[in-house]
């Protein structure tokens, strides 16, 4: 696939598969064109050559009613979390059922509080408004959102951008316990080494227009291309298959409802 925006070659020949059930990673220095390969995948942008094909679908032949049907298998959690301001906690959440249009409203009350209590929020947050949340909160408004058609793949762009360690940590553990709850399919950007140790199966580098890296954690970092280096410079000792074992067993220790209250505002 090749991706061209304006007059600049994002991607060139670039081929990315996806494995079913797994946390794939994307990274990439700043421009790599790593939320541009986000994009191509959601189909709201189109490759110059090439294509996207999801769910057995080919997305720029897609009739409307084929992408709704292969957008409703995906959920999206985006940078900033997106809420509508205007719109309460439950409405943003009730969003994505409301667009299915004919979903009995008590069968969406009862979808939308059960995500929340899911992401660890308590029905009271419901009636709140984005303004209210703590950045930890918005997330899990956003991945609420983004679950409640009970997708089969979730898309995750930069997870924990703007948490705090201790929020973030708790984030990531979140995202961990309802992928195998869930049984998700993730592709996650990130620039964060912590969150790839959290969750990664396998990591994606982005670098010269094109795939530099492609594998476990523990192989892609071994790789001498500069950029690689570079990202896990300080982390050498890190990366190898013990180390985050161990490093995931930490962030499970410890009850979680005591963890999601630490993110309340
Ligand atoms: N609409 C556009 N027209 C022309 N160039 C664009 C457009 N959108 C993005 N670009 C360029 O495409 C390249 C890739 O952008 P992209 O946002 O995908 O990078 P990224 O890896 O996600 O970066 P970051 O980590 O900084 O968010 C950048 O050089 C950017 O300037």
């Amino acid at each position: 696939m090749t991706t061209v925006l304006g007059r600049s070659v994002i991607h060139r020949d670039l081929s990315l598969e996806v494995h079913s059930g797994e946390v794939l990673a994307i990274i990439g220095g700043s421009g790599s064109g790593k939320t541009t390969l986000l994009r191509l995948m959601l189909g709201l942008q189109r490759p110059a050559a090439g294509s996207v094909s999801i769910f057995g679908h080919q997305l720029g032949n897609c009739d409307a009613a084929d992408l709704a049907r292969v957008r409703n298998r995906w959920g999206v959690l985006f940078q900033q979390g997106a809420l509508f301001s205007a719109l309460t906690v439950f409405d943003n959440i009730a969003l994505p059922m409301r667009e299915l249009k004919d979903v009995p409203k008590r069968l969406i009350s009862e979808l939308v509080l059960l995500k929340l209590s899911q992401v660890g929020l308590s029905p009271a947050d419901a009636l709140k408004k984005p303004a209210e949340l703590s950045g930890g909160m918005i997330k899990r408004v956003a991945l609420a959102r983004a679950l409640i058609l009970d997708p089969v793949l979730l898309f995750l762009d930069e997870p924990t951008a703007g948490l705090d360690p201790a929020s973030s940590k708790r984030f990531v553990r979140l995202i961990e316990d309802l992928r195998s709850e869930m049984s998700l399919t993730v592709v996650m950007v990130t620039h964060d080494v912590d969150t790839l140790f959290a969750l990664a199966d396998r990591v994606a580098v982005l670098a010269d227009r094109r795939l530099v890296g492609i594998g476990p954690l523990s192989e892609v970092a071994k790789q001498p291309h500069a950029f690689i280096q570079d990202f896990f410079l300080g982390h050498a000792g890190q990366c190898n298959e013990d180390y985050i074992q161990s490093y995931r067993n930490s962030l499970r220790q410890g009850p979680l409802t005591a963890s999601v209250a630490a993110d309340a505002k």
